[in-house]
């Protein structure tokens, strides 16, 4: 780039697994967030359609739509000037004709800027995965817990716990690399599963619930700060706690208001002493 930053490439990430340097990831859904991520340091940046639960209030992700993608998918773009940005396609975006999902993909790259795309589910997704290659867009598989499934699955519940639900997972995976995905998203499996997945695949695994024994982690942005998070599963470490830091600042703010003790004068702009004489008349010192 112009101003030197070396953006995050598909082979970048493609080297960590062969270096066996575990691949960073998290959410981010606007500019604020997504800034922060990229400061610390974290190589891809999800725009995951969790935010339909996390910032906008919904039971599941199945509310959030295309409109809500591309939105929050250009407003985390425009931070993120090295993180590899990686956004969800929502519910029923993808499940349509093959043109369809293509369109949609689209979307996320020409208006949201995206560099790549994530859609849930497994091997009957290897058509639009290869049409999506065939186009230029880098896809992002996930397996395991796909959370637009919920009420198929059941609820939010650990997958592929007996031996044919692994050998499943283990087909999904390599019919989705196959077709072309160049990293996949494993959620909520047991280790042992995550472990055998990542050895049998040439791309990078990047787990959520799914154990040390993969090439990647990612995890959701409020969850891991401590921000009006509603869920914790048990995946989830928390390293901060700043909705008590929001909490407190803005109790703080609300009790100066109603004391007046806010504005202070440095906070307060003034008249000139000319225009104080025209409102006041001669001799009124301000209050
Ligand atoms: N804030 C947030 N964090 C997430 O990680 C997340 C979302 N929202 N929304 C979309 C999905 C939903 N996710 C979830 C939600 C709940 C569990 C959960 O409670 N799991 C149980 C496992 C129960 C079992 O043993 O099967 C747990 O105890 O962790 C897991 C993933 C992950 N995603
Ligand atoms: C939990 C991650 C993998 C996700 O898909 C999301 O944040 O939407
Ligand atoms: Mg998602």
């Amino acid at each position: 780039m112009a101003n030197g930053t070396k953006q995050i490439t598909t082979s970048d990430i493609r080297k960590k697994k062969e270096a066996g340097i575990p691949i960073t990831m998290m959410t981010a859904y606007d500019f604020p967030s997504a800034k922060l991520v990229e400061e610390a340091g974290v190589d891809m940046i999800l725009v995951g359609d969790s935010l339909g639960m996390v910032v906008l209030g919904y039971d599941s992700t199945i509310p959030v739509t295309m409109e809500d993608m591309v939105h929050h998918t250009k407003a985390v773009t425009r931070a993120a000037k090295r993180a590899f940005v990686v956004a969800d396609l929502p519910f029923l975006s993808y499940h349509g004709t093959v043109e369809e999902g293509v369109k949609n993909a689209g979307r996320l790259m020409q208006e949201g800027l995206a560099k790549a795309v994530k859609m849930e589910g497994g091997q009957e997704l290897a058509p639009l995965v290869t049409r999506c290659v065939q186009a230029g867009i880098p896809v992002v598989g996930h397996i395991g817990l796909t959370p637009q499934s919920v009420h198929q699955l059941g609820g939010y519940k650990v997958q592929g716990r007996d031996l044919e639900q692994a050998q499943r997972l283990l087909e999904d995976a390599l019919a989705l690399q196959a077709a072309g995905i160049f990293a996949i998203v494993l959620e909520c499996v047991p280790e042992e599963v995550t472990g055998m997945i990542a050895k049998k695949l040439d791309i990078p695994v990047i787990g959520i619930g799914a154990g040390v024994t993969c090439d990647g982690q990612v995890l959701v942005f409020h969850d891991v700060v401590g921000y009006a998070s509603s869920i914790t599963p048990k995946f989830v470490k928390r390293y901060a706690d700043i909705g008590e830091t929001i909490r407190e600042a803005v109790a703080g703010y609300a009790q100066d208001v109603e004391k007046r003790s806010f504005p202070a004068p440095e906070h307060v702009f003034r008249a000139s002493e000319e225009t104080i004489k025209q409102l006041y008349g001669e001799g009124v010192a301000t209050k």
